[in-house]
Parts: C-alpha cells; sequence; structure tokens
C-alpha cells in the first residue's frame, strides 16, 4: 500500500492536481466526472484535487488495502474488533431486510427485532400518556442521561428531526459538572418527568452521579416508592441496572458488538423515539439501512462511503492535511459535527496498526465544524486565507420544512454554493488591485492593500445535497459517515473500534478524587498537577 501512497504523490505532483481551478478551466464536464449520487443525495467531489489518474490509484488503494473484504467481513459478524474480541455489527440493527446475522453460530436479529418491538410498546405508551407518573400525571419531559455516544447521537438526532416531534420533550444530560443537571432539573416537575439511564457499561462515573442525583430529585418530591415510576434504562450491563433499582420492564437491552459511538440505531435511539414516534424511528433506520446496501454493492465509482472514505484518506495521507471541517447548511444539524467528531476521532485516532506496529504516515484528521451560515461568520476566515489547508464538506437540503420561509432557504443554499466557489476560486492580486482600483483608492495604498485581500483558491471541498432532512435521509447521512469512517480505518490498518485512549484519564481522575477532596496528600504527584491542587485548596 505505501507504494501505491508514493504512486499518488508522483501523480499528484505530475499532473498539478491541487491546480483544482486549472482543472475545471481545462474540462467543461468536470462536475459530471466527478460526482455521484445515490437517489436523492448527490457527493460533488469536483472541487477536490483529483483527476481520473488519481481516482484509479484510489481505487487500486481500496482494492489492495482489502476494504471490501474486511466490509464483508464486518457486516456478516466476524470479531474485526480484535482488541476487545468482538463483532462490529451496527449494520445489524438496523437490518430490515432481516436476513440472519451470525455472532458465535447465533442469529442476533431475533433479539435485535424484539428490544426495537419493546422500545416501541414504551415510546407507545409514553407518547399516549398510557403510562404515567406515580401521581397519576402523563410524562411531559424525558430526560436522557448519558455521555459520549450514550448522549451525542441522541441529542444530535432529536434537533435534527425537529420537525417530526410530536412527543414529549427532550433534554439531555452528560457533563459530570453539576451545573448541567442542576439547569435541566430547574424548570421540570418531578411528577410528569421521566429519566433514561443510558449507558453501555453502566459504570461511567458522569452518567451514574447524574443518575444518583436524578434520582434523588424523584425521591425527595415524590418519596422512594415513587423512584421506579419514573426510571428507564438503556444498557448492555443488565444485572448492574437491577442493582440501580430500576424495573426489568423499563431496562432496554444491546449488546457488546454494538460500538458506543455506533449506538444510535440500538435502544440508545429510545429518546428520539419517544420523541418522534416508532414509525419514524423506523424510518430512520431504514435509511441506514439503505446506505448499507449501496456500500456493500455499488461499484465503487458509484459507491458514496467509499469515495468519500478514499478523498478523506488521500487528504490526509497523501496531502497531508491536518483536518476536515464539517459545515452542515442546516441550523437543525447543530449537533452533527460533534457527533461526527466522536464517531471519527474516537475510531481512527490512533496511531498503533492492527500488527501492533506505528502507523505509517497519518491517522484520523481532526474534525471540527458548525453549521452555516454561522461559521462564515467566525472561522471560514482561516479557511479562506489560513496557512493550512482545510477541506471542508458542505451539506445542503433542497427544501427546507419552512414554505413560509423559503426565500431564507433559497438564502442558504446560495451561502453554501458561494463558499465552496469561493474557496475554489479564490482572488489573485490582479484580481483584488483591479477591485481596489474601482472602488477608486489610490495607487500607492492599493498596492499596499491588496495582498491583504488576495484569496489562493484551490481549496478543496465536498458538497452533499439531499432533498430534505427526514427521518430517512438522516439515518442514510450518518451511515454514510460510519461507513467512510470504517474506509479509512481500514487503510490506516488500524483498529477503529476500540478506544483505549480514552481509559488512562479515567483512571488518573479516580485516583485524584480522594487528592481534590483533601483525603489524600500531593506526595508523587507532578509538581504542575501538586500546584493546581495547593491552589484549589488556596
Ligand atoms: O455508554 P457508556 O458505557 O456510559 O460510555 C459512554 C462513552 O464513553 C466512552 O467509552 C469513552 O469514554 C465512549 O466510547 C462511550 O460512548
Amino acid at each position: 500500500m505505501q507504494a501505491l501512497v508514493e504512486q499518488l504523490k508522483s501523480a499528484v505532483a505530475s499532473t498539478r492536481a491541487t491546480d483544482i481551478r486549472a482543472a475545471f478551466a481545462a474540462d467543461g464536464d468536470r462536475f459530471g466526472k466527478f460526482s455521484a449520487a445515490f437517489d436523492d443525495l448527490l457527493m460533488d467531489y469536483s472541487k477536490c484535487a483529483v483527476n481520473d489518474e488519481i481516482m484509479a490509484l484510489l481505487e487500486r488503494l481500496a482494492a489492495e488495502g482489502g476494504v471490501a473484504e474486511k466490509r464483508d467481513q464486518m457486516v456478516s459478524g466476524a470479531p474485526i474488533n480484535f482488541t476487545e474480541g468482538r463483532s462490529v455489527l451496527h449494520t445489524a440493527l438496523r437490518n430490515r431486510s432481516n436476513r440472519p446475522v451470525m455472532v458465535d453460530g447465533r442469529d442476533v436479529m431475533p433479539d435485535v427485532n424484539g428490544v426495537l418491538s419493546a422500545m416501541g410498546v414504551f415510546a407507545d405508551a409514553i407518547r399516549s400518556g398510557a403510562l404515567r407518573g406515580a401521581t397519576g400525571k402523563p410524562i411531559t419531559d424525558v430526560v436522557n442521561i448519558g455521555i459520549g455516544g450514550s448522549d451525542l447521537g441522541p441529542v444530535m438526532a432529536t434537533l435534527a428531526l425537529a420537525p417530526f416531534h410530536d412527543g414529549p420533550r427532550l433534554h439531555f444530560v452528560s457533563n459530570v459538572d453539576g451545573a448541567h443537571v442542576a439547569d435541566t432539573l430547574k424548570v421540570l416537575s418531578a411528577e410528569t418527568t421521566l429519566f433514561i439511564v443510558a449507558s453501555k457499561t453502566f459504570t461511567t462515573i458522569e452518567t451514574m452521579t447524574n443518575a444518583q442525583t436524578a434520582r434523588r430529585f424523584i425521591a425527595e418530591a415524590l418519596g422512594e416508592a415513587a423512584v421506579r415510576h419514573h426510571f428507564a434504562a438503556v444498557s448492555t450491563a443488565l444485572s448492574k441496572v437491577a442493582d440501580f433499582g430500576i424495573e426489568e420492564d423499563r431496562v432496554f437491552g444491546f449488546w457488546d458488538w454494538v460500538g458506543g459511538r455506533y449506538s444510535i440505531w440500538s435502544a440508545i435511539g429510545l429518546p428520539l423515539m419517544i420523541a418522534i414516534g416508532p414509525e419514524d424511528f423506523g424510518r430512520f433506520l431504514d435509511g441506514a439501512h439503505a446506505m448499507d446496501r449501496h456500500f456493500e454493492t455499488a461499484p465503487f465509482r458509484e459507491n458514496l462511503p467509499m469515495l468519500l472514505g478514499l478523498l478523506g484518506y488521500y487528504q490526509r495521507n497523501v496531502l497531508g492535511y491536518p483536518s476536515r471541517a464539517i459545515l452542515p447548511y442546516d441550523q437543525r444539524l447543530s449537533r452533527f459535527p460533534a457527533y461526527l467528531q466522536q464517531l471519527d476521532m474516537e475510531s481512527n485516532g490512533k496511531s498503533v496498526t492492527i500488527d501492533g506496529k506505528p502507523v505509517e504516515g497519518r491517522s484520523g484528521p481532526i474534525v471540527w465544524g458548525e453549521p452555516g451560515t454561522n461559521g462564515q461568520h467566525a472561522f471560514y476566515q482561516l479557511i479562506h486565507q489560513g496557512t493550512d489547508i482545510i477541506p471542508a464538506e458542505f451539506l445542503i437540503a433542497r427544501r427546507g420544512f419552512e414554505p413560509d420561509l423559503a426565500h431564507q432557504h433559497r438564502l442558504l443554499i446560495a451561502n453554501c454554493l458561494a463558499q465552496s466557489q469561493a474557496l475554489l476560486k479564490g482572488r489573485t492580486l490582479e484580481e483584488a488591485r483591479a477591485q481596489l482600483d474601482r472602488q477608486g483608492m489610490d495607487a500607492t495604498r492599493a498596492d499596499h492593500i491588496a495582498p491583504h485581500r488576495v484569496f489562493t483558491g484551490n481549496r478543496p471541498s465536498i458538497t452533499f445535497m439531499h432533498d430534505q432532512l427526514t427521518p430517512f435521509a438522516l439515518g442514510r447521512l450518518i451511515a454514510l459517515y460510519e461507513h467512510r469512517v470504517f474506509v479509512e480505518g481500514v487503510l490506516f490498518r488500524i483498529n477503529s473500534f476500540d478506544q483505549w485512549g480514552v481509559e488512562l484519564g479515567k483512571e488518573l481522575a479516580t485516583g485524584l478524587l480522594p487528592v481534590v477532596e483533601g483525603k489524600a496528600g500531593t506526595e508523587g504527584l507532578d509538581s504542575s498537577t501538586a500546584g493546581l491542587v495547593a491552589s484549589l485548596r488556596q
């Protein structure tokens, strides 16, 4: 594979691939060649530094890297998360075809379908008012207590699907900072609130601490006996849930073959289902399943996750770009960049290969972003004129949900297209100088000012366009990015499905708590940490 990477580097130099502007000038059909669509979802990657030679090399890279073989292993239940000895089967959670998926010789689909229908019954009971609080009042507010994958997916998707939200109000508490739970509880009535404690392991300190605070909130307001009426749980650790005292019929399980950051499709999606209803939740799963089938069957140049993954790898490892910006032109996708940040950085932020050797070259990039147009007035300056090249990924819907505000949607679209166009075109010194001349600026000052108004252009971007952000479209979009992360992980030759990098901090925090509480001394600590503790005690 390394030889192919070197070949790609030479091809970039010899074909001057990074002069994207020139490539557009030379080929009137560049968009036709370097775009692909899956139903209404269009992917335009013509503004990336690619050409036929590079695409052919990327296709060879995918073949040599064994992406298709690894994908088939993943969806068929092979234990590809070998550091934890687990299968990786988020695709089974949305396997709407119901074809058997075997783990340790057993089809997991009956369990998957069983939990999904139990979730549906529970969600309907809350939504209809049949399931009530201890004092007989219907549930008006649901609070999800979870963190990381047990929080980001439900928060992101609930915000994204606001036009479909016809269930009770949803709230999300994640941070161990008491401010988070305190501010949330302040506006809630215990009588009409249901808490969902969501934790794959049911040991995460943030979630367990917040759950205890919520428990006290109910017990103090309504008495200890009321607690069972106001709690549900989602976890793989069913015995730990039982110890917490949550009734069995309010516990929704999932399995160790579901990674936290891939768990929105499992019972972790319960808050979303309560918000939008089981039918729309089913459409959300349908969208993801459609993308799974597309990933498994579409040829390379039509396969959106393959293309996105290969382009991501190319931008990181051949062109050496350090980060990527996720820029949804959709206010309801405001948490999508944060969601992708966990998905991508927790999966591919590794430096050891599957053979236990240091990664050759680079692994996953820094992923960040904000919705447009807000970001335009904040950090786009750096994307346009900074010293690093940051590939941008734009996302826009053809239609919004506000027919009365269609003119605002058109303005949103114009801004989205304008940004990718500006990144591509840039502005030369001559153009900047001519503009100042037209404005009547005197020549000496214009010479001085013009360089500051130069944009190099040739800055890459990908634009995704879909019809509307429906549950189906959101499911399809998330699955697209999951598979892109998978493709890149295979090419980086890492295990994308463990997260040992988060463990050390957790261990040290446990050790430091007694020191912070003043129950243990600072002996043996580095002088910085000891100094900070001393400052705390002043
Ligand atoms: O669902 P749990 O077990 O509480 O874990 C929450 C999150 O913590 C992590 O393990 C990282 O600390 C994530 O991978 C996970 O999504």
